[in-house]
């Protein structure tokens, strides 16, 4: 579904990701971990436009996305939760969620109910602003948002961050439903391993900015932790 290919990226003369392959395959929820620093927010603003690319190429669905303006990934169907959720603090989160709707390919322009269901403190506190929201459902509201547009890839980036574990858990259940029960194909940057194996079928492991591991999450042991992944 998602197909990077020696793919190269720089900030000024700093050489950030080398010749970076990696391909998401439709229906999986891949794992990007690695630790602070080699790469992993770089790859997804990459793939979501908001980085130039030096050389490469990133295949959505057959479509390549490096020729395309920012907005054409969401009209495409990926869907897109930033690190730090990037919430509009002043709207309310119904103001929110309609946010996502623009880029809907069907032109639905009411938030499905299902969103409501996955998310019930977002109904609840659907007329409170966002800002008022506690770091937890603030982040199910950037769930919410990105699910608006009916992707069919959802990326996310450190979902669990900064999160109480209660929330963590029902994020993880929640990625779980969406990607096994809906089909939703997942790509999630994620430290946490307990988290990860939960929910990932499949890992890549990132370290200055190259891929130097990726198999089927039971694949993940001890030695690629220790190498790769614990500080
Ligand atoms: N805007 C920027 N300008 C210059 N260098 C940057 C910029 N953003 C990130 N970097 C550098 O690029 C490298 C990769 O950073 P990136 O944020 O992609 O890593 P990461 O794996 O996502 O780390 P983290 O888990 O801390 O978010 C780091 O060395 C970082 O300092």
């Amino acid at each position: 579904m998602l197909k990077i290919d020696g793919l190269n990226q720089f900030y000024g003369q700093s050489h950030t990701l080398w010749d970076l392959s990696l391909e998401v395959h439709a229906g999986e929820c891949l794992c990007l971990m690695g630790r602070n620093g080699v790469g992993k927010t770089t790859l997804l603003n990459a793939i979501m436009g908001q980085l130039p690319l030096r050389s490469g190429s990133v295949l959505f669905d057959g479509t390549e996305l490096a020729a395309q303006r920012v907005e054409r990934r969401a009209e495409l169907g990926i869907g897109y939760v930033p690190q730090g959720r990037q919430i509009f603090p002043l709207l309310t989160v119904e103001e929110n969620l309609k946010i996502g709707l623009a880029a809907r390919r069907d032109k639905v322009r009411q938030i499905p109910e299902f969103i409501y269901e996955l998310f019930p403190v977002l109904k609840q506190m659907r007329q409170r602003r966002g800002g008022d929201l506690s770091g937890g459902q603030q982040q199910q509201l950037a769930i919410g948002r990105a699910l608006v547009l009916d992707p069919k890839l959802l990326i996310l980036d450190e979902p669990t961050e900064g999160i109480q574990p209660n929330v963590v858990a029902e994020i993880g259940d929640i990625i779980r439903r969406l990607n096994r029960e809906i089909g939703l194909t997942v790509l999630l940057v994620e430290q946490k391993l307990p988290f990860a194996r939960k929910v990932g079928d499949r890992f890549s492991l990132l370290d200055r900015g190259r891929v130097v591991a990726s198999g089927a999450m039971p694949q993940l042991d001890e030695q690629l932790i220790r190498t790769y992944l614990t500080v």
